[in-house]
This record gives C-alpha cells, structure tokens and sequence, in this order.
C-alpha cells in the first residue's frame, strides 16, 4: 500500500448527491454476466502454472498477505505471535518476505503496533462495528478514531449492507464518507479505508458492481470482499467482478483503487489463481501489495510449504511452522 500520506483524500461533501441520483448511476452500470463470470473463474482450476511463475507467485502472494485474527478468544500473546510469524514467516530462511499486514481487533492494535515497529508489515484493524456494521454511526466513527489513535496503519470498515439491500445508497455513501474523514490522522495523513462489502449478504453479482462502484465513489482505497464470518467469502467470480470494477473505474476517473478478497482462502493454489485472475483482469498494475491484498487466517502456511517443497524438492509438513 502507498505509504500513509498518499491514502485518497475524503471527498469533498457533495449536497447535490441524492440518493435518487446514486441510484440511477449505480442501475446504469452495465449488468454482469454471471454465466460468463462464473465460467471464467471455472477455467482458470484448469490453468497449470510453470514453476519459475510459480515461485515468483508464491512470494508475490506472501508479501500480499494480511495475516489476519478476528476471534472473540484473541489474546495480545496470540497478537504478539501472529506478528512475529508476519514479520519472519519462516524463522530458518531469511529469503522469505514478510507479510503485508496484520489484521485484528481494534483494542489490540496497540499490541500489534508494538510488535511489529520498524518491520515493515502494517497494521489492519475492523473497525465499525465488525462484522455485522448495526451500531450508530457516532459509534463506528469512535471505534474508527480510536483504532486510528493507537497507531493502525489500515482500517477495514464493513458496509450497511441492511441500507444498501433497502436501497439508502445515500446512506452507506455517506457513512463510507464519515469513516474516511475519521481516518485522518491529526498530524497529518490518514490510514488507508478498506470497505468490505460482505458479498455473501449482497445476493447478486450486479449488487456486488454497485456496491463496488458505491464505495469506490464514497472513498475507498480498497474494496474488500468478506468479513470473514459469512459464507460465501470470497469467491473467484465475485474476486472477479470487483477487479473489474476497480480496472472501469480506474478508467473512468484516473483514481486506482485496491481489492481485498478475504475470507475461505487457504492454499496455494487458491493464491495463485487469484494472482492470474489480477493480470488478466485488472492487470498487472493491480500487482503489488499496494493494490491487492489477500486476507486470510491460515494461508500463509500452506504458501510457505509449497515454497520449501519448490527449493528443496521435499515438503515440510505443516508441524514444521508455527500456527497462523
Ligand atoms: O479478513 C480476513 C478474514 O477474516 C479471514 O478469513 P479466514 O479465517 O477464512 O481466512
């Protein structure tokens, strides 16, 4: 992710914004073809990759990855663990890179920033009233400010996905809008706003557009699939439809926004496909940490296995590495 200055200003309050304008902008949007979208994503389970790609994607999708604990049961022993293993996946080889980020809680942010200080991996935290986002806003933007306050480089907000199935685009507009401005630091520069859709609650491929386009129109620097806590998570066909909105959005106003899928991916191979679905759909600008993350508790082992079993033609089984 660029670093923290270059987080997209908040956009400037439009009062001429109504919500039957958003919705006749978010209904224009040209309908997706889930045939097509779910036959592509079929496709790519048949796609060998060729080993040196594969390497370079392994440690491609290490650095992309944000190591992620969102458990009731989270403890700051557990936190301090999962950054050390995002600081040094793997303790006996320093050629692998370090995660992306670490995702928690946001009364553990403090914890994680102290671990992680001068590592180079950030530090994620939900925010909003995670994961199902029913609290008033005042409530979301404490929580928001807060988790900024004590140092999280990344705020993961989920969507009002009650007023956006209700059709109040407005109002998730501008609660997106709110959450930005509360992403300000007060010395300057801001933590980057991840918006999570929680496409498994959106029903349709076309809602999963809108609310792309919605949240990428209110703010977002990157759009995110899944809490995590309902199924479907992140689907390559719905990976797919917002890599497609960010590359037109992209297109039609100069501004590139990020994608996150999070949630249910757990093996390599998962990583790989969604890196090729990247390329050839957003395209390669969209791959880098900066532009595409992949959220995930327990990926990371599998990604290290793998890479042990690509330089050394053996596998380590998985009581080699430490728990993620
Ligand atoms: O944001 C990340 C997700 O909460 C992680 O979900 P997961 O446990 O299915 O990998």
């Amino acid at each position: 992710m660029p670093d923290d200055n270059t987080a997209t200003p908040a956009p400037a309050v439009d009062a001429s914004l109504s919500n039957a304008s958003l919705r006749a902008a978010l209904h224009g949007l040209p309908g997706v073809d889930e045939v097509g979208a779910r036959a592509r994503a079929a496709g790519l389970a048949t796609r060998s990759i060729k080993t040196t790609a594969k390497a370079q994607g392994i440690d491609l999708a290490i650095r992309m990855v944000d190591l992620t604990t969102l458990e009731g049961a989270d403890t700051p022993g557990k936190v301090r663990a999962l950054a050390a293993k995002a600081r040094r996946p793997d303790p006996a080889d320093r050629s692998v890179p370090h995660a992306a980020a670490v995702c928690v809680y946001p009364d553990l942010v403090g914890v994680a920033v102290r671990a992680l200080r001068g590592s180079g991996v950030g530090v994620a935290s939900v925010a909003t009233a995670f994961p199902a986002g029913r609290a008033p806003l005042e409530v979301k933007l404490l929580d928001t400010r807060q988790a900024v306050a004590d140092g999280a480089d990344e705020i993961d907000m989920v969507i009002d996905r009650g007023a956006f199935l209700a059709g109040d685009y407005r109002k998730v507009h501008d609660e997106i809008a709110a959450v930005k401005e509360a992403c300000a630091r007060p010395g300057g520069g801001a933590a980057h706003l991840k918006v999570i859709l929680e496409t498994g609650e959106l029903e349709t491929y076309d809602n999963v557009r809108r609310a792309s386009w919605l949240a990428m129109r209110a703010g977002a620097d990157f759009i995110k699939t899944s809490t995590g806590k309902v199924a479907p998570a992140a689907t390559l066909p719905v990976t797919l439809v917002m890599l497609e909105a960010v590359r037109d959005f992209r297109a039609a106003t100069g501004r590139q926004v990020g994608v996150k899928p999070a949630g249910g991916i757990r093996t390599a191979k998962d990583a790989l496909r969604l890196l090729v679905l990247v390329n050839e759909t957003a395209g390669p600008d969209w791959l880098d940490p900066a532009w595409f993350r992949i959220g995930a508790s327990s990926l990371l082992n599998d990604l290290l296995m793998q890479r042990t079993r690509l330089t050394t033609g053996t596998y380590s089984g998985p009581d080699y590495y430490t728990l993620d």
